[in-house]
This record gives structure tokens, sequence and C-alpha cells, in this order.
């Protein structure tokens, strides 16, 4: 069974709730933008590809389901519901250039209402089929790479997030090249960081690995060092991106800076998997990248199935937990960056961009 996050027909979407994976696979049905928005800022759904193939579909749902007057109100109807779904989540780059892309969209088409909302409504769709060979790309550009540079013996891998299925419309970006390596037979094993305090690791890329039986253990985020300086097989490290800036400085989930850092001490290719809707050539380095800071219940709470006495998962009961003190601040940015200087290549679905001799990428050439 291959894992779907969106399920889609024309007029009708549902999208799978991930804030009840590992343990419950229910589909929450998005009728319109307003349940998209809900539905991404409660992250419901995440991931960069995935919040903004949702956000497409979901408006081409709405506008399958409305009557219009005219072109031009289609179009003033479409701007606006972009522009709402555009501020669900600010960091990732993916849900604006799609916004951007179908909002131009409709500006240049001619014609009457319904020949505009169905140009709308190919271009939504043809994202959700494009994101999946995009990322089937990006996995065999990143084999190619590791054939070339780390070689051809078995070979281990950490990740971080989740970056598989349930981040994208299918296969995955990071999660992408671990199945690729995995399907060539090279992975040796893969580990995934838990990723706190949202737990995309231990609840989403484990729920993958394990799906597809693919070799693997989880570890904690404190955890990452360690196992570089005991675990000499682990040759690299490969993760996801939020936004890539024009230098390549990449914005990812919150702990990636650190793995960046780690990966250099220990001699570890240290590799960004990314669409190239996930590079943002205006913005000109990491600085200039909104960081997204979510509310401290996601740090100082937890919710999961409730473990009755003899360890048994009872999935029919979910609890809240509090674990931390009463009162204690709390800071939780949802993303850091790493730094052009510490990354070793980003793979994309057009090929593998590298720095020159002068240290510098020139991702331009792949847009
Ligand atoms: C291919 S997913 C890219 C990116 O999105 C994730 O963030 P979130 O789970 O908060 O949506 C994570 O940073 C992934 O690496």
């Amino acid at each position: 069974m291959v894992l779907e996050a969106i399920k889609y027909t024309p007029h009708s979407l549902a999208i799978l709730d991930q804030l009840r994976l590992p343990h419950e696979s229910v589909y929450f049905p998005i009728k319109n933008s307003v349940d998209a928005f809900n539905a991404i800022k409660s992250m419901i759904v995440r991931g960069a590809p995935a919040i903004a193939i949702v956000a497409a579909l979901a408006l081409a749902v709405e506008l399958a389901n409305t009557e219009f007057e005219s072109a031009d109100d289609v179009r003033e109807f479409v701007g606006d519901k972009l522009k709402y779904l555009v501020k669900s989540r600010p960091t990732a780059v993916n849900l604006s250039d799609a916004a951007r892309k179908l909002e131009n969209l409709v500006n240049e088409t001619e014609g009457d209402a319904k020949t505009v909302v169905r140009a709308y409504i190919a271009a939504a769709e043809k994202m959700l089929v494009d994101d999946v060979s995009d990322n089937k790309n990006i996995g065999k550009n990143g084999l190619e790479w590791a054939k070339k540079t780390i070689g051809s013996d078995k070979f281990s891998i950490l990740t971080i997030c989740n970056t598989g299925s349930l981040a994208t419309a299918g296969y995955g970006t990071a999660l992408g090249i671990i199945r690729s390596i995995h399907g060539d037979g090279l992975l040796s094993h893969a580990y995934a960081l838990e990723t706190r305090p949202y737990n995309q690791g231990s609840r989403l890329t484990a729920y993958e690995l394990v799906h597809d039986n693919i070799p693997a253990t989880l570890i904690t985020d404190s955890m990452a060092s360690v196992l570089l300086k005991t675990h000499p097989e682990i040759k690299m490290i490969v993760v996801g991106a939020d936004r890539v800036a024009q230098n390549g400085d990449t914005a990812n989930k919150i702990g990636t800076y650190q793995l960046s850092i780690v990966a250099k001490h220990h001699g570890v290719k240290f590799v960004v998997a990314a669409p190239t809707t996930s590079i943002d050539i205006q913005t000109k380095t990491g600085e200039g990248i909104a960081i997204e800071q979510r509310k401290p219940e996601e740090l100082v709470t937890v919710r999961g199935p409730v473990v009755d006495k003899d360890g048994k998962v009872n999935k029919e009961e979910a609890k809240t937990v509090h674990i931390a003190a009463p009162g204690i601040g709390v800071w939780n940015p949802s993303f850091d960056v790493a730094p052009a200087a510490l990354i070793d290549a980003i793979v994309t679905e057009k090929g593998v961009a590298e720095k020159d001799q002068n240290g510098e990428f020139h991702l331009e050439s792949f847009l």
C-alpha cells in the first residue's frame, strides 16, 4: 500500500490527519480555503511541498463548487483566497511560490468564468502530479551523487524531521533519497531523529521507514553527535528544506543547523534535498528568511494514546500530558538555517548544486 498524505478527486479533497499518526490513519475532509488554512496552521498537514499542494487543491475544490458571474469575479476570488492561505505558515516558500504562479495564471487566462476556473483547477492538479515525479528525480539525483561522492559500498544515513510521502504528494525529498539509496541496495541503515517538539521523526518518518521495511533506528535529537562519533559507517546526513536562499543558506526544521555543524566536525556529507519550488532566489541569504515561532504548548505538552499497565497501546483513548514545570518560559522556533558554507550539495529534481571553487552555489541555473 502506498502512503498517501493527500487524496484528491475533482471536487473533493481529503488529507491524512498527521496529528493522529502513527497510531490512527484517519483522512480529514477539506472543502475550501478555510479548512485548508486551519489544517495547515494546526499541522494536520505539514511539510513544505504538501502544504502548498493542499492549499492549491482546496481552492480548486472551492472554485468547482462556487458559481461566478464573470471571469474577473474568479480572478478576484482566487487572489483573495491565495493571499489568505499564504498567511497560514510563513517560512516554507513552496506555498507562496504556488500562490504566485496560480494567481498569475488566472490573471493571464482569457475567456469566461468557467474557462478561468478550469485553467486554475488544471494547474493545481498538475502541481500534485509534478511533485511526485520531482521527488523521484530528487531520489535518482541523490543516489547518483552519493555513488560519485561516497562510493559503491553500503553506508548509513541520518535524517531529521519528516520529508517523505507525508510531507509531499508522495515519495518524499530527503526521505526520497533514502528510499532510492535503499532501493539500489546501497543503504546499510537509516537513523531518524525524533525531532522535538512536534516529533515529526518519531511519529511520521519512523512510520514511513517501518511501512517501507527500511532498516532504521530512532534516536533523540541529543544523540546525533555521539552517534556520528561512534558510527563511522554514517557517511551522509540528508535533510529537507523549507526555503533555500539564493546563496544556498537553507531554512529547515529546528535542529538542522546543529546537524550541519556536527556533520562538518565528523567529516560527514551534509546534503539538502529540495525541489526547485523550495528555492527562493529573491531572498539573498538565510538572514532574510522569516522563522515561524510556534506556540509554547507544542513544547510543554505531548499527546498520544494511553499505554495501559501491561504496556499495551490503547488507540481508543488519547491523552495530553504536561511535561514541563508550570510557569517556565518557552522558546519554540519551528525552523533554523544551515549556512551554505556547511552544505555539501543541494539535490533538486533538475540536478545537484555544488559550490564552485570560491565556495559559492549558483542556484539560478536550476530555475
Ligand atoms: C519536504 S518537507 C520540508 C520541511 O517541512 C517540514 O517542516 P514542518 O513539519 O514544520 O512543516 C520540515 O522542515 C521539512 O524538512
